[in-house]
């Protein structure tokens, strides 16, 4: 793939979290800058990865060919505002990791031919296993289309969406979902442990099962969740038990409503940010 110049405006929990497994794919460290006010997270980046360093964004967002915009929501009008007062966008490709911030927005904040591509990621990114939606307005090149991809292949899998909208659907089925199945996991491992488990003995136990679970519907695409699912479930058995509290409670309405929340935040968040 193309190394571009990085420079990531926000050195959080996700910008670490691609970071990383940039740089562990192989991407050099030494055109990334990561740059935030306190230098506690960019320069932990710094001393683990090698990336570089800084406080000073527009400096930083100058002399880059792509600017990954990643700070909060809240955050971005400022942010962005300070940026288009100094930084001549014309010649930079941007990908904003935002939910809730439209491409709209972005054109208002950073101008109208503004080379902007949204991306969804999720945190797995981390250790190379992340998920990333991708979406861009028709006027973005191939050339960009293509780095975007390549940038996020390096640390998981890309999906292009192709209306906006898509990209809020994207939060609710990959970019909060980690967090979904940390909840469960949590859930399994109190009651695993209230039920007399040492806490190593559940945590292992839980993390084992649902890692095993992801392996298994990864290696058998064909395959229908539901029929995994069945695999597992003998006829008057202990799944079948198990199963059947999660039925009675309707767990595949709370999931869709659980998603639909997700949408609706970012659609609020659209306007309010
Ligand atoms: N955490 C996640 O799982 C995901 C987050 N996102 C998006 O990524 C963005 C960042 O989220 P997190 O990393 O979770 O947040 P975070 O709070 O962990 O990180 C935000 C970063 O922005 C920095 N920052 C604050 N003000 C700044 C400024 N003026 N200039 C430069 N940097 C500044 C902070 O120092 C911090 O490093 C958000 O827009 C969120 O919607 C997208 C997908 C998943
Ligand atoms: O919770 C959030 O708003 C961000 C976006 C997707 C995951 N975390």
């Amino acid at each position: 793939m193309q190394h571009r110049k990085i420079c990531f405006i926000g050195a959080g929990n996700m910008a670490g979290a691609i970071i990383a497994g940039l740089v562990t794919s192989g991407y050099p460290a030494d055109k990334i800058t990561v740059c935030a006010p306190s230098g506690k997270n960019r320069d932990a980046l710094k001393d683990k990865y090698g990336t570089l360093s800084s406080s000073d964004n527009i400096a930083s967002a100058q002399t880059a060919d792509v600017v990954v915009l990643a700070v909060k929501p809240q955050l971005m009008a400022d942010v962005c505002s300070e940026l288009q007062q100094q930084v001549d966008f014309s010649d930079k490709l941007v990908l904003s990791i935002a939910a809730g911030v439209s491409v709209e927005r972005f054109y208002a904040l950073l101008g109208d031919n503004l080379r902007i591509v949204r991306i969804m990621p999720n945190t797995p990114s981390l250790v190379g296993k992340g998920m990333s939606g991708l979406f861009a307005p028709q006027q973005v090149s191939e050339q960009d289309r293509e780095f975007s991809s390549e940038l996020m292949t390096a640390v998981g899998k890309v999906c292009w969406v192709e209306t906006e909208a898509g990209i809020n659907q994207v939060i609710a089925a990959a970019g909060s979902a980690p967090a979904y199945f940390f909840l469960f996991m949590e859930a399994m491992q109190q009651e695993a442990q209230r039920q007399g488990l040492s806490a190593d003995n559940a945590r292992l136990l839980v993390q084992q099962a649902a890692s095993g679970a992801a392996a298994l519907v990864e290696a058998n695409p064909e395959t229908p969740l539901s029929t995994l699912r069945e695999n597992v479930t003998s006829k008057g058995g202990t799944t079948f038990a198990a199963l059947n509290v999660f039925n009675e409670r309707d767990l595949t309405a709370i999931v869709a409503q659980a998603m639909q929340a997700a949408v609706a935040r970012a659609e609020e968040m659209e306007k309010q940010f």
